[in-house]
């Protein structure tokens, strides 16, 4: 099938990537014996997009706090260029689902907040955060508090924020799924473009195979909990076209279907 590969098809440009980030065996049991995570093996390539996709509660936000340090396993280990994760680091910064404001701050002020705990002087923080806001699209919106600005708006700032501290690994937790479909739209372009631009590593986890499919170079599909990797899909779009193309591309259309395909397997 066109654009949708076995991990050990013909190398992707996900498979030359070196992984910045290693799951080694990662399972979590949540105090009162909910297993969440079991015997979950993966590596994510540096400088690309992979989403974690799979059916409700499987744990893809438990494995992705587990890799930001945010939750500790029950076994395994996360390994971050080599060295082991035992709590948060600089090098990985995190975009919460409803994306962690503080009300009372403005949105230089938030934007800069993971600058300003770690002793940045002010002038430089706020360089810093304007250049993110800017990216984001939202230059002009500077002195603004978060009640002031809609709900895609306020996601830009949690992820200015996020970009602001300069982290080479970015996770993002169903950033998108509290706005419009144009404004979802627009986002995932915006993303794709920090992608492109900042060379970072995305780790990424939507509900949506649309979306998963637009944005991602690679895809992790995981079982229902105790979550196992599934699969893993390596995306070939032509990145060059324009978005509508994209969309209606065969590549693009068979991928959505094939993990359609596998997913339904997994509702009841
Ligand atoms: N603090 C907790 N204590 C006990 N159980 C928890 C806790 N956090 C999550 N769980 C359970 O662990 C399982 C995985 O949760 P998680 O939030 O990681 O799934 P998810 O795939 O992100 O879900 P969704 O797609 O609905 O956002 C769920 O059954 C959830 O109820």
């Amino acid at each position: 099938m066109i654009g949708l590969q076995a991990q050990t098809a013909a190398p992707p440009l996900a498979a030359d990537a070196a992984p910045i980030v290693e799951v080694r065996g990662l399972s979590k049991i949540y105090p009162g014996g909910v297993e969440a995570l079991n015997d979950i093996s993966l590596s994510f390539p540096e400088g690309e997009l992979t989403t974690l996709l799979g059916p409700s509660g499987c744990g893809k936000t438990t494995l992705l706090k587990i890799i930001a340090g945010l939750l500790q396993p029950t076994g395994g280990e996360v390994r971050v260029r080599g060295r082991a994760v035992t709590g948060p680091g600089p090098e990985r910064s995190f975009v919460f689902q409803d994306f962690a404001l503080m009300p009372w701050a403005t949105v230089i002020r938030n934007a800069a907040f993971g600058l300003e705990l770690r002793g940045v002087p002010r002038s430089e923080r706020e360089a810093v955060a304007e250049k993110y806001i800017a990216s984001v699209g939202l230059k002009g919106f500077e002195t603004k508090y978060p009640h002031e600005l809609s709900g895609g708006m306020r996601q830009r700032v949690g992820l200015a924020r996020a970009l602001a501290v300069n982290a080479d690994i970015v996770m993002m937790d169903e950033p998108f799924s509290a706005v419009d479909e144009q404004t979802r739209r627009q986002f995932q372009e915006d993303m794709l473009r920090l992608v492109a631009q900042e060379r970072k590593t995305f780790l990424f986890v939507t509900h949506s195979i649309e979306e998963a499919v637009y944005v991602s170079n690679r895809i992790v599909l995981l079982s229902r909990r105790p979550s196992r990797v599934s699969e893993i899909i390596d995306v070939n779009l032509p990145r060059d076209s324009e978005p509508d193309q994209i969309r209606r591309h065969p590549a693009y259309l068979d991928t959505v279907e094939g993990i359609w395909q596998t997913l339904k397997r997994y509702l009841d």
